[in-house]
Parts: structure tokens; sequence; C-alpha cells
């Protein structure tokens, strides 16, 4: 579905490589967490993707059509909740006329449940709401729109703790399974229920690209005291209920990914490409 090869790309002005001679594939139909550390592409890969920003050099194509050509066929199955934005200026009755002229398959009743379900109004005014509210109204659009490939930049930022489990809730009910959706963040633990597939960049470079089945039949992630630690163990790291760890599944074991274990392992060089 996403096919990215070579992909070279610098900001006008700027003297930095952001991505130099990358690939990534993405099938369709799953849930990706997109990590990185702050800094390393995670933003301006999605703006790559939705055609926003276009390559140097190399390819970015969603369903077989170039992001950087902007087809009306390519734009209509895309959409992207950025980190920040603005609500536009116009009534909630204006903005959804406007989405559903966009968007083929936008789902007016879609748009009511998403609402529902973020204990929002049915028809809030888009010109007072907090943050926090701004998020879940867009967001409620974004899922509503019924795009093939939805990507969203730190969906939970800004969200209070009951609203994030709202989020999950939204994203498990009522993202259908023919949908792909990105979801870059580095607040892991609220979305690590989503995701069946993770993606690790670091310097241009893909470090992990693997479904969470995939690590799971792996490495077994554990607490074990100091006394239990021996050379089985692919990465540690302290904690107060002993020394979390990777280490290799064993015979009938199963455990929890820890996404950020896995993320510290995985940036650290502890683990290769699972
Ligand atoms: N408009 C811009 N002009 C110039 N450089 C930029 C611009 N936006 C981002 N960059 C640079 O591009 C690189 C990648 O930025 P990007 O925002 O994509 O990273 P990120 O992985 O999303 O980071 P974070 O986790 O901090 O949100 C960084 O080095 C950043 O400084």
């Amino acid at each position: 579905m996403i096919d990215v090869r070579d992909l070279c790309f610098h900001y006008q002005g700027s003297k930095h490589q952001v991505f130099d001679h990358f690939a990534l594939q993405l099938q369709p139909g799953s849930v990706y967490g997109l990590l990185g550390k702050n800094g390393t592409g995670k933003s301006t890969l999605l703006y790559l993707i939705s055609g926003l920003l276009r390559p140097d050099s190399g390819t970015v194509t969603v369903n077989g059509m170039e992001s950087r050509l902007r087809l009306p066929e390519m734009l209509q199955e895309v959409f992207i909740v950025p980190e920040e934005y603005a609500m536009p200026d116009m009534s909630f009755e204006a903005f959804a006329d406007m989405m559903r002229a966009f968007y083929p398959h936008f789902s007016d009743d879609l748009l009511a449940k998403c609402l529902t379900d973020f204990e929002m109004p049915a028809r809030p005014n888009l010109k007072e709401l907090s943050m926090g509210q701004k998020k879940k109204v867009y967001m409620s659009f974004a899922i509503a729109t019924g795009t093939r490939l939805l990507m969203m930049d730190e969906p939970t930022n800004g969200l209070d703790i009951p609203s994030k489990a709202l989020f999950r809730k939204v994203v498990a009910n009522y993202m259908e399974d023919n949908r792909t959706l990105i979801i870059s963040t580095h607040q892991v633990h609220d979305i690590e229920s989503l995701l069946d597939h993770v993606v690790i960049i670091n310097q241009s470079r893909v470090l992990l690209n693997s479904s969470i089945a995939d690590i799971s039949r792996r490495y077994a992630f554990r607490y074990l005291s100091p006394q239990e630690m021996d050379n089985t163990v692919l990465y540690a790291e302290p904690t107060l209920q002993g020394n979390a760890v990777i280490m290799p599944r064993g015979e009938g074991e199963e455990t929890q990914v820890d996404l950020e274990l896995l993320f510290n392992a995985t940036i650290s060089g502890k683990l290769g490409n699972a």
C-alpha cells in the first residue's frame, strides 16, 4: 500500500538531510505505530506520504500512485491528522459539507458515533473548542472520511486521561479492517493495545518493521530479579519491580510486548530486525 524507495529529502534552506536513501514498505489493513527519537523525521515522513512535501529524489507511492503528484484519486483515500492544527473558520455543518464533497466514503453515521463516543455534542461549535476537544472533533472527522489510509501525528497529545481511553475505544471500534492507520507517537503506552505492527526509524534507517505477532513469537518481556539474570537476556533495564528484560521466548510462553522496552532495545542496537 505504501512504498517508499530511495527517498532523499531535506527542507529548503536547511543543510540537514532528513532522509538519505530511505526505504520502507507498509502493508494495507494494519495499525502501525511509527516510533523514533525526536527529530528523526516521523512527521516529515507522514507529510511526504500525504504529498504535502515532495521528495528531492526517490519515490513515495500510496496504492500505486506517487504522492508528490497529489492525484485526486490518491488524495481522496488519504487523511492526515497533524500534531497541531487550527479548526477551519466555518460552521460544523459547512465543514461536514466540505468533507462529504471531498471524501467519497465519508459517513455521517460514523461521524455521529465518534462524536458520541468522544462525549462531544452532535454539532459542536468549532470556534469554541479547547485543544483536547478540537482533537476529538478533528479525529472524528478523520475516521468518518473512510479513507483507506489515515495518519495521526501524536494523536493523544493534549487528551486528558479518560479521553486517551476513549481514543483507543473509537479507533478499535470504527477503524475497519481494510483501512490502514499510521500513528506516530512517543506516548507508546497510549496506543500499545491498538497496534498490530511497529516501525522504528532512526537516522534515515528502518531499525525495525515487524508485526506485534512476530515480536511476541520471538521474544518474551519479563521482570527478573538480579539472581535470575543470565546470559540469555538480550536487553535489560533496572526498574522498581526488578529488571525489565527482553529474552528469547520460551516454549509455550506468552508475554505482552512492552513497546517502550522494545524501542529502547532496538535503538540501542540490542535487537536485530525482528
Ligand atoms: N520546516 C522545517 N524546516 C527545516 N527543518 C525542519 C522543518 N521541520 C522539521 N525540520 C527538521 O527535520 C528533521 C525531522 O523533523 P520531524 O519533525 O519530521 O521529526 P520527528 O521525528 O517528527 O520529531 P519529533 O519526535 O520531535 O516530533 C529535524 O531535524 C527537524 O529539525
